[in-house]
């Protein structure tokens, strides 16, 4: 009984096919390498039929829920990627695929989801300053993350359980992004084994490593070693998740099906309130004895210094104050994030912080490398952030590189990945590379050094509404 509780799908509906034909509803959600890359061939023991003794059960039939139906007819009217324009219209195609409980988590931000909307319409107080007559027709997006080469200044921030969206998981983005030279930050609860993530990588790859501090210090030292030894380049620590938000989206997921299937729960007089798993699909973060909520400026970054040499990014950074300390304890970066809206409520936009980080601390950017992400998923076409980001190229740098800043994002390859597999995570960042270097052309920069400050506006008007998702 262990496969069942790591299923991606949860262990109901293995059971529900146990020992059946589980074909017709296997087949339209995954690819048909599915079997040959998660089984080895000894455990493939063929065609069900041909098997002796389970013929009489696989002609018994299984009635698939309202939900498999809606999610086999999506993935037979996806468009075709060619229809694909920005990385709106994938994230609809994401969501017509994806059953209804990877939907939830996916989507969820936690409590009224306010954080969630913020993140997006921050970007509506942006504007830009366009210069002109400049010579654009060779233009460079490419740049360096910690010293790593990297197509845009972009990178995947990992997000746990990609394979509820495709069986292949992570693995899609590692393909799509070794192709694309992305760099990709994998989760230490990731779906798919580091080992094997790495495995997938082409040798030039870069990862990265997002580690939870969890209360099982043996086991956190043991992941770090372990990415150590498959060649990861750098620790991104979470520090904004030291208990999991309130995410009622992902929680309800469960009875939203009960009530598809006319299986509703009704309250009866005398009825216990039974045990809800509050955490959700994130109770993963339970593993190793669970998250650890003591983390200190003073023990934590001297403690994770002691167990690893590689570059130690600080990701969840939500306010100046705690900017300007991480620059003070020396860490390599920092990510400005509020984990996609999913942890505090009210918790001030990523791209706010970065703003006001630029006008009270501009020294900050001189000592580390500054990142943000949350919610970056039109706003290449809408607004290019990267003018407002001050780019360093500074002689203090402790390495022999340029510094460079760079934003991460989460949901818009979980969405990719869903929807198209590895061939979606190519997809949208060809998409992302159009889109900067119009853009880029478009305000008259040649080069990403061209970026400055100045270019850009925040205004205390905002535009015409735009639809938020949700
Ligand atoms: C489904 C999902 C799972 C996530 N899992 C993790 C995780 O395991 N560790 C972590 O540090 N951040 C996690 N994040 C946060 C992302 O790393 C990132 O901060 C956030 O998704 C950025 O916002 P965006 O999704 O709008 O781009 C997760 C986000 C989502 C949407």
């Amino acid at each position: 009984m262990v496969y069942p509780k790591k299923h991606p799908g949860g262990p109901g509906i293995l059971l529900k096919y146990a020992g059946k034909d589980a074909s017709a509803a296997y087949e339209p959600i995954h690819p048909p390498d599915a079997i040959q890359q998660n089984l080895v061939p000894s455990q493939c023991l063929g065609p069900l039929a041909e098997i002796s003794g389970v013929q009489e059960m696989s002609t018994e039939v299984i009635e698939r829920t309202k939900d498999e139906i809606r999610v086999a007819q999506a993935m037979k009217e996806r468009p075709p990627l060619s229809r694909i324009l920005n990385l709106a219209d994938m994230e609809k195609v994401a969501k017509s695929v994806l059953p209804h409980s990877a939907q939830a988590f996916y989507f969820a931000g936690t409590d009224d989801e306010v954080s969630l909307r913020e993140n997006r319409r921050a970007f509506d107080r942006f504007f830009f300053h366009a210069r002109v007559m400049r010579a654009v027709r060779k233009c460079d997006p490419s740049t360096k993350i910690l010293g790593y080469d990297s197509a845009l200044p972009l990178f995947v921030s990992g997000a746990a359980q990609a394979s509820l969206g495709h069986p292949l998981g992570e693995l899609n983005i590692t393909r799509g992004c070794g192709k694309s030279n992305i760099i990709q930050m994998v989760c230490g609860f990731a779906s798919v084994s580091r080992a094997e993530i790495a495995a997938a990588a082409l040798p030039s790859q870069t990862l990265f490593l997002q580690l939870y501090r969890t209360r099982n210090e043996e086991a956190t030292v043991n992941l770090i070693q372990e990415a150590e030894r498959l060649g990861y380049k750098a620790i991104f620590l979470t520090v904004d998740a030291v208990v999991v938000g309130n995410r009622e989206r992902d929680v309800r997921s469960i009875w939203d099906l009960e009530k598809e299937e006319g299986k509703n729960r009704y309250y009866e007089e005398g009825d216990g309130e039974e045990e809800i798993n509050l955490l959700g699909k994130s109770s993963f973060a339970n593993r190793n004895d669970g998250l650890d909520a003591d983390m200190s400026w003073e023990l934590t970054i001297p403690w994770l210094r002691s167990v690893t040499k590689l570059p130690i990014i600080l990701k969840g950074i939500q306010c100046v104050q705690d900017a300007v300390l991480a620059a003070e304890m020396k860490v390599d970066g920092i990510l400005l994030s509020n984990h996609g809206g999913r942890q505090l409520e009210y918790a001030m936009p990523p791209l706010e912080v970065l703003f006001q980080l630029r006008q009270r601390r501009p020294d900050v950017f001189d000592g580390l490398e500054v990142y943000i992400d949350g919610e970056l998923l039109e706003c290449f076409s809408n607004i290019n952030f990267q003018d407002i980001i001050r780019r360093r190229y500074t002689a203090r740098n402790r390495f022999a590189f340029h510094r460079a800043t760079a934003v991460g994002l989460g949901r818009p390859f979980l969405f990719a990945l869903s929807a198209y597999g590895e061939a979606g995570v190519a997809k949208i960042v060809s998409i992302l590379q159009r889109e900067i270097v119009t853009s880029m052309q478009l305000l008259g920069a040649a080069s990403l050094r061209d970026l400055t400050p100045k270019l850009v506006e925040r205004v205390d008007w905002e535009p015409v509404k735009r639809e938020y998702k949700l």
